[in-house]
């Protein structure tokens, strides 16, 4: 098939999509809330402690890296909820390894704030 020519009328579009995905899981997920207020926490906190450009780099990389796995995984948990209403073991273990992801971003995330805000607390 033929790709569409190009269209900036269409990308424009596109990231209108993104932007309303975007405002549809804040208001729809529980956990975006929870991930919200984590958030707003490591950004007071980061204005109020003295950070280097490459702590605050790895602040913004950690904090996105697990709102885009809370992301992924509601759609994995949206598309098996779409497929099957039944219980299954097999969209189970699906649901398990995709929250188990954001498990992990968010232990990550942790360990990161933790690396860098823990030293300056305990110093300050
Ligand atoms: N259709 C299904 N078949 C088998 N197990 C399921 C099914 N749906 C959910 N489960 C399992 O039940 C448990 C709870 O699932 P659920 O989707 O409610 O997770 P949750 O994290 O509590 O959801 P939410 O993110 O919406 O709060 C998980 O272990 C999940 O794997």
């Amino acid at each position: 098939m033929k790709p569409a020519p190009f269209s900036i009328r269409d990308r424009l579009k596109s990231f209108q999509y993104a932007w309303q995905g975007i405002v549809r899981f804040l208001r729809g997920d529980h956990n975006a809330w929870v991930h919200a207020v984590a958030t707003v926490v490591v950004i007071i906190l980061a204005s109020v402690v003295p950070l280097t450009k490459t702590e605050l780099l790895a602040l913004v990389f950690a904090v996105g890296f697990v709102w885009v796995a809370e992301m992924f995984n509601t759609c994995i948990e949206r598309t098996m909820d779409f497929i099957s209403t039944e219980k299954r073991p097999e969209i189970g273990l699906i649901k398990d390894v995709a929250a188990g992801a954001v498990l992990v971003a968010a232990i990550t995330a942790a360990i990161i704030g933790g690396i860098v805000f823990i030293p300056k607390l305990i110093s300050a």
